[in-house]
């Protein structure tokens, strides 16, 4: 089923497009957007492999004159040296204020390429057409772009939203497995922040794993109520100043385990799943949460197929000296998202460390 939802932001105001199907009309879309004629798709050799010709004949066919850059796969390329290659693609190809960069890709594609068109000539338009399950209910919305620093996970972005995205769930047939259940995690992530009705669906779903062990209806839903989810809170704080914060929930953790891992060993939704174990255990020592409560939200992650023990190679004080580089830090203090009801979360920088380092030794596998 198709629908539109619009991003209504003080400045600039777009379309999330969920259409089944549409593809190979991409060309007509931008079109309508009346956007420069010059183009520069930027995927990796997966993505490119099974759709960037369709893409390329859809622009193309519009009179697009597209040009396109390949930049390997894997979130340890999401550093400045792929921007740098994007940068010089640009300027290869007389990239003009008028012109678009166009991500066709999961999460980190679509990072990059959105910082490289917020920084190029100031700032070119940009689309979003998000290949993963991840990236079509998180990462391709809301105008976060950028690259990870070796230290620390996104520490160089810009706020930079996209004219368009568009969502095209039959892509997901390619989507390995893994990168599926990635992206339940910051699915499950909207059910415990913001949305009970969208919580419930989920707990009614027998296997939330595979693809193709999830009903089109069920799948409707999910995209249709996960974008939902975020659109209302990015159009209430664009900029993170307050409510956005909300949308890091299990990210404290969750980044210092993938910074610390050499963005190599987990994806970012399987860090996020873990983050949120955590926080939810935290919750529950400061007596902000209940059991029960946790259970609900854990037997959802481990119906998601996705794993809460921490990787043997971690050490526990490197993972708590680590959360000093996180983004929340405000004036020294580490500020957590933590769960106090299902639908609803808390921001706090109470969380005393003996609490974080006794949740967290109860999380590896060994001792
Ligand atoms: N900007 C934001 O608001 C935001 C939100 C959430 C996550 N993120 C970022 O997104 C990234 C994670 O995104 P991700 O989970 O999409 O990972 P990803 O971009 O690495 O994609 C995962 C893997 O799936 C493959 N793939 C993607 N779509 C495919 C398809 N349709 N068919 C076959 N293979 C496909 C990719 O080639 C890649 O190997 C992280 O860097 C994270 O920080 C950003
Ligand atoms: O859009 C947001 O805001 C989010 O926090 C969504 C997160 O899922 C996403 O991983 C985001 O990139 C994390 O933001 P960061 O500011 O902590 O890097
Ligand atoms: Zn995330």
């Amino acid at each position: 089923m198709a629908s539109i939802i619009t991003v209504n932001l003080p400045q600039h105001s777009y379309d999330i497009m969920i259409v089944p199907g549409s593809l190979g009309r991409l060309g007509e879309y931008m079109a309508n957007l009346k956007l420069g004629n010059k183009v520069l798709l930027i995927s990796n050799p997966i993505i490119f492999k099974h759709y960037g010709q369709k893409v390329i004949n859809s622009l193309e066919s519009e009179g697009f004159k597209v040009a396109h850059q390949i930049l390997p796969a894997g979130e340890q390329y999401k550093n400045p040296n792929s921007i740098q290659k994007i940068y010089d693609v640009a300027l290869a190809n007389h990239l003009e204020r008028s012109s678009t960069m166009i991500a066709l890709g999961g999460g980190v594609i679509g990072d990059m390429t959105g910082f490289a068109s917020a920084t190029w000539l100031r700032g070119i338009h940009f689309i979003q057409v998000p290949t993963s399950l991840l990236a079509m209910v998180d990462a391709a919305i809301g105008g976060k772009t950028g690259v990870n620093h070796v230290q620390g996970k996104n520490l160089i972005g810009a706020f930079h939203q996209p004219d368009l995205v568009l969502i095209d769930p039959y892509i997901l047939r390619t989507l390995p497995s893994r990168e599926f259940r990635a992206g339940m995690a910051e699915i499950i992530k909207y059910g415990i922040i913001w949305d009970t009705e969208l919580f419930a669906r989920l707990e009614k779903s027998k296997n939330l794993s595979q693809l193709w062990h999830i009903k089109s209806e069920l799948m409707d839903f999910i995209l249709q109520y996960s974008c939902q989810a975020k659109v209302d809170i990015v159009s209430k704080d664009e900029k993170e100043t307050g409510l956005r914060t909300i949308l890091n929930y299990g990210h404290t953790i969750g980044h210092a385990v993938e910074s610390l891992t050499g963005y190599t060993q987990l994806t970012h939704g399987e860090a996020t799943a873990i983050g949120m174990f955590a926080a939810g255990e935290i919750a529950i020592k400061l007596g902000m949460w209940t059991k029960e409560n946790s259970q609900r939200q854990n037997a959802l992650i481990e119906k998601a197929g996705l794993k809460t023990k921490l990787p043997d190679s971690l050490n526990i004080s490197k993972i708590i000296d680590a959360l000093q580089k996180d983004k929340k830090v405000k004036e020294g203090k580490v500020r957590f998202i933590l769960p106090t009801q299902i639908g609803g979360v808390e921001i706090t920088d109470r969380v005393p460390t003996t609490a974080i380092y006794e949740v967290l030794s109860s999380m590896r596998t060994r001792d």
